[in-house]
Parts: structure tokens; C-alpha cells; sequence
């Protein structure tokens, strides 16, 4: 589902209010929600709302499950952690345990640190399938999302959760779910604004389909829903969904 607003601020509010209602349901019916956050400038607005009343008061925050989609191999101290922000614009903010938070990021190498995180998840999950209940994204303008990067081998991963790789235009190791694993997700949710991502938007929803060059194209839930929230400067290149 594409639904494109004229301003950031009220898709961020609605993107809180689906983020509320994942949570509640999930708490509902499973006694706890799981979400894995995005990076980047997109959520930001989002991040900040969810701090604050009436939304803070609303999720569930003693059952929410924190675990990221992607992150840039820098420590939690660097301005680049995609977990930094999320700490400073919520985390730190609300009543989440400690305990349930996994940001993507140890002293180890980023490839170990990959199959740990991937243990992590399996004992989360245990024997349920691995079913986040929501996961944000954003798009970059290459049409990335997560660490998913035009032309990487990560792209063609099957089977494995959680893949560590050196991007070498970026100078820098990256951290990310997979697309098979964010592909069991119940909710999916970008979040896109902006001018510079409306060619690869386009691409994305209406081009052909070549996800090598547009991964974002991978992220099609088997069972959940796919919700593009979009500004209408990332909306102007799109024909079939206005
Ligand atoms: O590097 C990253 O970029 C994407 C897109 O970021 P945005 O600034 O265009 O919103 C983000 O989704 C990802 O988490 C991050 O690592």
C-alpha cells in the first residue's frame, strides 16, 4: 500500500499511529512486540513523537523488543550509529528494559558479530517463525534500503538472518537483516521523503524488476503488509499510485 502525504510531519504521525497499533496488537496477542528500527534521517521525526505524549503513554514499552535492520559497523559512540540516534531521539526517552534493546554492535568482527546477532534472534524467536511484528525502513536514493546496497552479494543471500560485508565505496563495514528475514516480517513500513529518492521510487514500484540495481524491489512480505509512506516530492516521479 502507497500512501503519499504533502508533509513530513503527518507522515510521521502516522507512522507513530502504526507503530501503536503493531504494538498494542502484538502485546494482545503475544505478550510482547518486536520491532527492528531503520537508520537515517527518515525516522527521525518519528523517533522524536514516539518520545512524547500521546504516543509514549501508548505502546507497550515493558514488552517492545528492540533490534535494528541495519547498521553502520561504527561504535555506539559514533555519530554514524544508526543506534546512537535511536538512543538520543527515543531509547533513552522511554520505559523499554534495558535488557530488550540488541543494537547491531559489538568488539568483534562484523562478520562474527552477524552469526551472534543471528543466535540472538533465534533464541528470540525460538521455535516461532521469525516474524518481527514490525519492521521500519528507509530508501535511500540509490534505491538501498537496510544494508541492502545496489550490486552487493548480500542480495542473493537465501537463507541465512543477519549478513556483516565490507561496502567499499563507503570505506566501511555495514550490519544487516536480510530480505528473506524481513520478508517474514507482519508489518513492513518505509518511510521516504524528498526530492532525491523520487527516481528511485519510481524504479522501485513501477519499474522492471531488477532488484540488483534497486534492492529495495526485495521487500515484498510473504504473509505481512508492505505500507510505502511517502512525501509527495518522493511521490512526483510516480504515474500509477496517485
Ligand atoms: O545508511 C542508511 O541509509 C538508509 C536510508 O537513509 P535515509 O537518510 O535516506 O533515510 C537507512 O534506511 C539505513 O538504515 C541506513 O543505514
Amino acid at each position: 500500500m502507497v500512501t503519499i502525504f504533502k508533509d513530513t510531519a503527518y507522515l510521521s504521525q502516522q507512522a507513530a499511529e502504526l507503530f501503536v497499533q503493531a504494538a498494542q496488537e502484538a502485546v494482545q496477542k503475544n505478550g510482547r512486540f518486536t520491532v527492528a528500527l531503520t537508520g537515517g534521517s527518515s525516522p527521525k521525526q518519528l523517533y522524536q513523537l514516539l518520545a512524547q505524549a500521546p504516543y509514549k503513554e501508548q505502546v507497550p514499552w515493558q514488552q517492545t523488543y528492540i533490534f535494528w535492520g541495519d547498521e553502520r559497523w561504527v561504535p555506539l559512540t559514533d555519530e554514524r550509529s544508526n543506534a546512537k540516534m535511536a538512543k538520543e531521539l527515543l531509547l533513552d526517552k522511554v520505559p523499554v528494559p534495558q535488557e530488550q534493546i540488541y543494537p547491531m554492535w559489538d568488539e568483534m568482527e562484523p562478520e562474527k558479530y552477524a552469526q551472534k546477532y543471528e543466535q540472538i534472534l533465534k533464541d528470540h524467536f525460538q521455535d516461532q517463525s521469525p516474524a518481527f511484528d514490525l519492521i521500519l525502513l528507509g530508501m535511500g536514493d540509490d534505491g538501498h534500503t537496510a544494508s541492502l546496497f545496489p550490486g552487493t552479494e548480500v542480495l542473493q543471500e537465501k537463507s541465512s538472518w543477519v549478513q556483516a560485508y565490507y561496502l567499499a565505496p563507503q570505506s566501511m563495514y555495514r550490519i544487516t537483516l536480510t530480505a528473506p528475514l524481513i520478508n517474514q516480517a507482519k508489518r513492513v513500513l518505509f518511510m521516504t521523503f524528498g526530492d532525491g529518492k523520487a527516481q528511485a521510487l519510481h524504479e522501485v514500484l513501477e519499474g522492471e524488476r531488477n532488484p540488483e540495481q534497486y534492492p529495495s524491489q526485495l521487500i515484498n512480505p510473504l504473509n505481512g503488509s508492505l505500507y510505502w509512506y511517502v512525501d509527495d516530492k518522493a511521490a512526483s516521479r510516480l504515474e500509477k499510485f496517485k
